[in-house]
């Protein structure tokens, strides 16, 4: 006999328990894709979620597609539940299918549950501190390069300052530290003769999706839903931009290879690995094994792993060579727009900058060194508070999305009036339903953060109260949920640390920053993460929306 308890019927008989459906929220924006245009297409990013909880508290109900009820979220406790304690019943399939379909293999960002957790298991021991520190010093060189074509141009001005597309260079900058990180691969970003993945990668995520439509929106959220060919028919129909990112899919797949190529290549002749980046490590499995005691090392921890007989304890070639795609996605556009609103930041406070540079002084001289490395970053309290505050304050992604394998219940730690006025602690979830996760309202809550946080200010983590403190329930790094959390949070989050690290310090030491000549409005937009936007016309906006105007607007048309 098949029975199921009625799930409105569970949340009706508990007084401290409510359904989703019971809950306060907004009207829908639109029947096909409910309230997430009101995420995408806000004016500034971050205003949605604010008005959100003001109004209703840190849950409440929204709308996704075609009129249905899901769960908008930035409640720790909820976020806990959701992220960490059930993290596999709060399945992603719509992205994890997404990414299959655009990537073509099944690599950490395409698979679910069982596959997952084997995948992460082999790679994660790639991403830990004492391997990570061996990239630093590459990070620290792809900077020098910047410094000294920042340097040319200043020159030009005799000393006078310059005004300069940040977003442009952090962009080429990011993209050949990421290349000497994860490929010992150089993109030539930084050059005037860029490689072809430069040219495929220019603005590709932006124009994907940066002006998604409702209809976009509905079959982002379908896709787990829909059988793989017409997901596949739906998404090649519905972006423009399709071609271009299979073109740069397949000039990735081909770097990646030629390199694997190359590295099995030297295990074989039994040379020694130069390259400290990850592909290297995940390709020469065998080599790493004799130089490295597998107890000690935590290199060969996965190589240790990928030595096993048995094939589901082992990476197949053709899974570490999408690993590799999967890392340059995920691991660029992040990091670049993270950057992006650091320097924001620090060009709208000196007084910030100058503490920084204090304090490079001071570590240089404690320790007599010329070069700082990852065991004086440690010691650079201030510079870490301002990244800190920069990702709690921009956190690049906003928001997260996961729908509930069964029904199940999520505790609150902050209670909630219904609709009816009842007062509850809990939320009931149906299976198949949304959960809307705001990363951004959780870095928000006061009482988590202290005061103002509206306001940028990198002291609140120099002077942390415990009682804030003991309340921040999630987080791979500070308690922030900009890296996510739980089974799914971000794997390069110490990558991603040192590489801001390396390149904040490089760049201060050389060069003071202040805002544009211009002045323009910055605003945060969403493609594939939040980036800085300037303000644009609306008139040209309007016709480039229209396809009155095929190109896309220009810094002429900024105000
Ligand atoms: C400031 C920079 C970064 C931010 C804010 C960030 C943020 C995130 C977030 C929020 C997630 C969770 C996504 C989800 O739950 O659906 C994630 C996952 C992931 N990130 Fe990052 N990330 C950053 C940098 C990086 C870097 C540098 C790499 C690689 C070199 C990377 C690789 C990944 C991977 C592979 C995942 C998927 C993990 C999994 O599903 O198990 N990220 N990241």
């Amino acid at each position: 006999i098949y029975f199921k308890r009625r799930s409105s019927k569970r949340a009706d008989n508990d007084p401290n328990l409510a359904s989703v459906e019971d809950l306060k929220g907004p009207p829908r924006s639109s029947w096909l894709a409910g309230n997430l245009p009101d995420f995408v297409y806000t004016k500034n990013v971050g205003n949605e979620d604010n008005g959100l909880i003001r109004q209703f508290g840190l849950a409440c109900r929204m709308k996704v597609t075609f009129n249905t009820d899901a769960l908008f979220l930035a409640d720790p406790k909820g976020l806990q539940h959701v992220l960490n304690t059930s993290g596999y019943n709060f399945h992603k399939r719509d992205a994890a299918k997404l990414t299959h379909i655009m990537l073509g293999a099944k690599n950490i960002l395409a698979v679910e549950g069982e596959e997952h957790a084997r995948q992460r298991r082999m790679l994660t021991p790639s991403f830990s501190q004492s391997y990570l520190h061996e990239i630093v010093p590459e990070f620290t060189h792809t900077t020098s390069k910047l410094v000294e074509l920042w340097n040319d141009l200043v020159a030009t001005k005799q000393g006078a300052g310059i005004d300069i597309d940040l977003h442009m260079w952090l962009s080429r900058l990011t993209l050949d530290a990421l290349g000497q990180g994860v490929l010992s691969y150089d993109f030539k970003a930084l050059t005037d003769e860029p490689s072809e993945y430069v040219a495929a990668f220019r603005g590709l995520f932006v124009d994907m999706f940066s002006q998604r439509t409702n209809a976009q929106l509905a079959i982002g959220d379908l896709m787990g839903k829909l059988p793989s060919f017409i997901s596949r028919g739906l998404l090649n129909s519905s972006l423009s931009a399709m071609n271009r990112f299979q073109e740069f899919v397949s000039i990735s797949s081909k770097i990646s290879s030629s390199i694997m190529v190359r590295e099995k290549e030297a295990a074989r002749l039994g040379q020694e690995l130069k390259s400290k980046d990850l592909l290297s490590t995940l390709s020469r499995p065998r080599f790493w094994c004799r130089f490295n005691n597998p107890l000690t090392d935590h290199r060969s921890l996965s190589v240790r792993a990928n030595l096993s007989e048995n094939p589901r304890s082992r990476l197949t070639d053709e899974e570490v060579l999408s690993q590799m795609i999967a890392f340059t996605i995920a691991g660029h556009d992040t990091v670049s727009s993270m950057l992006q609103w650091v320097f924001y930041e620090l060009s709208l406070h000196p007084e910030a900058q100058a503490k920084i540079r204090k304090e490079i002084k001071l570590i240089k001289d404690v320790k007599g060194v010329q070069v700082l490395g990852p065991s004086e970053f440690e010691s650079m309290h201030y510079t870490m508070a301002v990244l800190k505050e920069t990702l709690r304050f921009h956190p690049v992604a906003p928001h997260n999305v996961r729908r509930a394998d069964r029904d199940d219940v999520i505790p609150l730690a902050y209670p909630l009036k219904t609709a009816s006025g009842k007062e509850v602690h809990s939320i009931h979830v149906k299976k198949g339903q949304t959960v809307f996760m705001s990363q951004y309202g959780y870095n928000q809550i006061e009482d988590l953060w202290g005061r103002d946080t509206d306001k940028w200010i990198p002291e609140r983590f120099l002077n942390e109260k415990e009682s804030e403190r003991s309340k921040r329930t999630i987080g791979v790094f500070a308690h922030l949920a900009t890296f996510s959390s739980g089974v799914h949070a971000c794997i390069g989050w110490r990558f991603a640390l040192l590489e801001m690290q390396a390149i904040l310090i490089g760049l201060l030491e050389h060069f003071e920053f202040a805002p544009a000549s211009s002045k323009p409005i910055i605003l945060r937009k969403l493609s594939s993460t939040m980036y800085a936007s300037t303000v644009i016309r609306k008139n040209r906006l309007d016709k480039y929306k229209k396809g009155h105007h095929r190109a896309r607007p220009e810094d002429s048309d900024i105000t």
